[in-house]
């Protein structure tokens, strides 16, 4: 369970999100769209305590991310978009570290068990710093998952892998839902969300554009009927930012008729 509660996060002028809130039940696989700069790392970094917020309130699990941190931390499995891996350990000792620090019961079957999933099997006992990008892709993956967390959270999930394992992570990402879990994610992807997300938010300069299930944005965007991209996500997500342009053209022509 992830509850984000009237969440504020500003960079000195910079309103990078604005009273944000949003809740992700058990069960749920829920994504953060947006464009470039809409505030997608900086919710995810306040959620696994990287950024203090300026004012609302994170919770995982039921914990306050910033006042019980530890208990929160327990909880949650981060995959960051670029990872950074102790490039002096191999693959093994990386997940062995990890499974200790969990506390994850059998850590070597587990360990062998999801380097197999990923076909790094052979090149476990490599040193990190050796690995593509994608391989260290795929152990921040598995370092995330070792622990089986209750709450995932995923910034870009799929970039730097090829194609067989993002259809694999999108896989996982639904079962570990499936099992009662929670997981969170941002991506650029319109057709992963759509195929992966059970709720969506969608995000513009910290603002809150469109919430919920792809048929409660289809209705509360009227994109419901047909048309070259029928009823995607991708005809959702432009109808909303042009929306939002609307209302901000509408805005400051108000201001600008305003008397002085
Ligand atoms: N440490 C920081 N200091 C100042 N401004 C910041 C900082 N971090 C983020 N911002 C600003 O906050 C806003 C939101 O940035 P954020 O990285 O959350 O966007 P994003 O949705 O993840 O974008 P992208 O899709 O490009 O990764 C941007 O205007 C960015 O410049």
């Amino acid at each position: 369970m992830i509850e984000v509660q009237h969440y504020t996060k500003r960079f000195g002028p910079i309103t990078a999100v604005n009273d944000l809130s949003f809740t992700v039940p058990p069960g749920t696989i829920f994504g953060l769209l947006g464009s470039n700069g809409a505030g997608k790392t900086t919710t995810i970094r306040a959620l696994v305590g990287l950024t203090r917020p300026t004012s609302g309130t994170v919770r995982v699990q039921g914990f306050d991310v910033w006042r019980e941190p530890v208990q929160a931390k327990a909880a949650f499995g981060y995959i960051p978009d670029r990872p950074y891996l102790y490039g002096k350990l191999t693959a093994r000792e990386l997940l062995r570290f990890v499974g200790q620090l969990y506390r994850v019961p059998g850590v070597e079957a587990e360990i062998e068990r999801w380097l197999a999933v990923f076909r790094l099997a052979e090149f476990g006992n490599e040193l990190l710093e050796t690995y593509s990008h994608g391989m260290r892709q795929k152990v921040a993956i598995i370092s995330a998952l070792l622990p089986d967390p209750p709450v995932l959270i995923v910034d870009e999930p799929m970039v730097g892998l090829d194609p067989h394992a993002a259809r694999q992570v999108r896989e996982l990402f639904r079962t570990h839902a499936d099992r009662g879990r929670t997981v969170l994610l941002t991506t650029h992807s319109l057709p992963l969300a759509e195929a992966v997300c059970d709720r969506i938010v969608v995000l513009d300069r910290g603002k809150v554009l469109g919430e919920g299930t792809m048929e409660e944005l289809r209705a509360q965007t009227g994109t419901a009927a047909g048309g070259v991209d029928g009823d995607s996500l991708e005809r959702i997500f432009f109808r909303l930012l042009e929306e939002e342009q609307a209302e901000e053209q509408k805005r400051r022509e108000l201001q600008d008729s305003a008397p002085e």
